[in-house]
């Protein structure tokens, strides 16, 4: 019998079949030859919210969600976020190594010769109510760029996939940067390309009238590591929405733009904000225990927010740089109150008998909302600034579905579950009660 198959007995007609395992995978279109008649549509996976499904063969980022390991490109995170560069990394993930001097140059170049954006677009984010959230200014303005760059429709050419990629990710600080200064009814500050990625997108927000913002090296530097931290995580709720809605062959700002939407959310990268709005909702450290309590089997909805995730069942490897960056920070902008009542949760939830059985840890989001609070930002702005340097992972994970021959357009199958056919009734025939 050959290895690495699968064979598979249907009891309804007693055929057997041998179906290929392939990188501990089954291709689950080959289940269609398994089938009781010749009309038979044969069997299919039924996997609602993909919790055992690969979608795709990805040579970008690793995670061992087990042991806690995430690499990019085979580099492993805790390296990257202590020796390299956001910017670095953002090369690393897009070319599949890391760059020499002169390519590094080259690319910093390139990314400072995108920076700003068309004078409409200010006009265009004028136009959102004053406490719009930044996170739905950011994924309409980004879905609007498409329209500013209408040579993004050739996805197929190399060049202009690139050049649309750089401007992706030269120009999110910028429109992030707007959405702050929008909400804050501040007037709108353009970049300054002699200032680093990170120095720059903090100047834009930071700025006032024309004094020049002096951005402290050492928060410039915690803002590059979490950027690094959250470049690429794989298959991801919003990475994967970016690869279906690019699978259409759409521009790759519509995809990004999807991609923001499902970042926003509070289940993904909408759970920083979540967790500071937590915070000082529990209030004081003594309440702790009780808010415990309260989230276990999810009473009313509720989650100890920060906490669980699809692929780590041990220590978010990012939630422990995070962890030094914030004690860095602290010393700079002193303590974040709610850094004990943050440190009291994990203390509880990971002697849980709840917790330990599901095996529910700190992830990305637990800590990083109280970097970005000491550092002066608003809630609402925790989510867009995952979204920044996500972006990169977003436009790497998208080239690669663009020019991966396996790939199609993503299109489910559903298990049909509503009313057999049946006739049309007429409004004076229908109940009336
Ligand atoms: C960048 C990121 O996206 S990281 C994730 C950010 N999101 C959050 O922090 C929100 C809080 N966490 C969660 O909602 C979830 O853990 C998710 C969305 C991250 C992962 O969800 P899933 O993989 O679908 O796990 P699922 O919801 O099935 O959880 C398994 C069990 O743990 C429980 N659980 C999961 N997370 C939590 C939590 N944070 N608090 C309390 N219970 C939880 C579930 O109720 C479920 O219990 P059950 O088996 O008794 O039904
Ligand atoms: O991988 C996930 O499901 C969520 C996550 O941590 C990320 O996107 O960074």
């Amino acid at each position: 019998m050959p290895k690495d198959t699968l064979t598979i007995t249907d009891n309804r007609t007693g055929k057997t079949y041998e179906v290929p395992i392939e990188n501990g995978c089954i291709r689950t279109n080959g289940l269609r030859q398994i089938k009781v008649s010749e009309d038979d549509f044969g069997l299919m996976g039924y996997d609602p919210a993909f919790l055992n499904t690969a979608n795709c063969k990805s040579a970008i980022t690793f995670i061992d969600g087990d042991k806690g390991i995430l690499e990019y490109r085979g580099y492993p995170i805790e390296q990257l976020a202590e020796r390299s560069s956001f910017l670095e990394v953002a090369y690393l993930l897009l070319n599949g190594e890391l760059p020499n001097e002169k390519q590094i140059d080259e690319f910093k170049y390139l990314v400072t010769h995108h920076t700003y954006v068309h004078e409409n677009i200010k006009t265009f984010m004028d136009g959102f109510r004053y406490d719009a959230h930044p996170m739905s200014m950011l994924s309409s303005t980004v879905a609007a760029l498409s329209g500013f760059y209408p040579d993004a429709k050739h996805t197929k050419d190399e060049r202009s996939r690139r050049i649309q990629m750089t401007r992706l990710i030269a120009k999110m600080p910028t429109l992030a940067a707007f959405s702050y200064r929008h909400s804050m009814g501040l007037p709108y500050v353009y970049p300054d390309n002699d200032l680093s990625y990170v120095g720059n997108f903090l100047a834009m927000v930071r700025k006032i009238g024309t004094t020049t913002y002096k951005v402290h090296p050492t928060l410039e530097k915690a803002l590059d590591v979490l950027f690094i931290l959250h470049a690429d995580h794989e298959q991801n709720c919003s990475t994967t929405s970016v690869r279906t809605v690019g699978s259409s062959e759409v521009d790759p700002f519509s995809a990004v733009a999807s991609g923001i939407a499902a970042l926003y959310g509070p289940l993904h990268g909408g759970a920083n904000e979540a967790v500071l709005r937590m915070l000082r909702e529990i209030g004081h450290v003594s309440k702790v225990p009780e808010f415990i309590k309260s989230v276990k089997g999810g009473e009313g909805g509720s989650k100890l927010m920060g906490f669980g995730h699809r692929v780590y069942k041990s220590y978010d490897p990012r939630a422990k740089v995070i962890k030094r960056v914030a004690d860095e920070v602290f010393e700079i902008t002193g303590k974040n109150p709610l850094l004990e009542i943050a440190v009291e949760l994990e203390r509880i939830a990971l002697q849980d008998e709840y917790f330990v059985k599901r095996k529910l840890y700190p992830n990305v989001d637990f800590y990083s909302g109280l970097i970005y609070e000491a550092m002066g930002f608003p809630v609402e702005m925790f989510p867009v600034l995952f979204a920044i340097p996500r972006t990169v992972g977003w436009v790497t994970q998208w080239e690669e579905m663009v020019k991966d021959s396996e790939q199609k357009i993503a299109r489910p199958r559903q298990i049909y579950t509503g009313s057999k056919r049946r006739d049309y009734v007429p409004m004076s025939e229908r109940s009336q009660k």
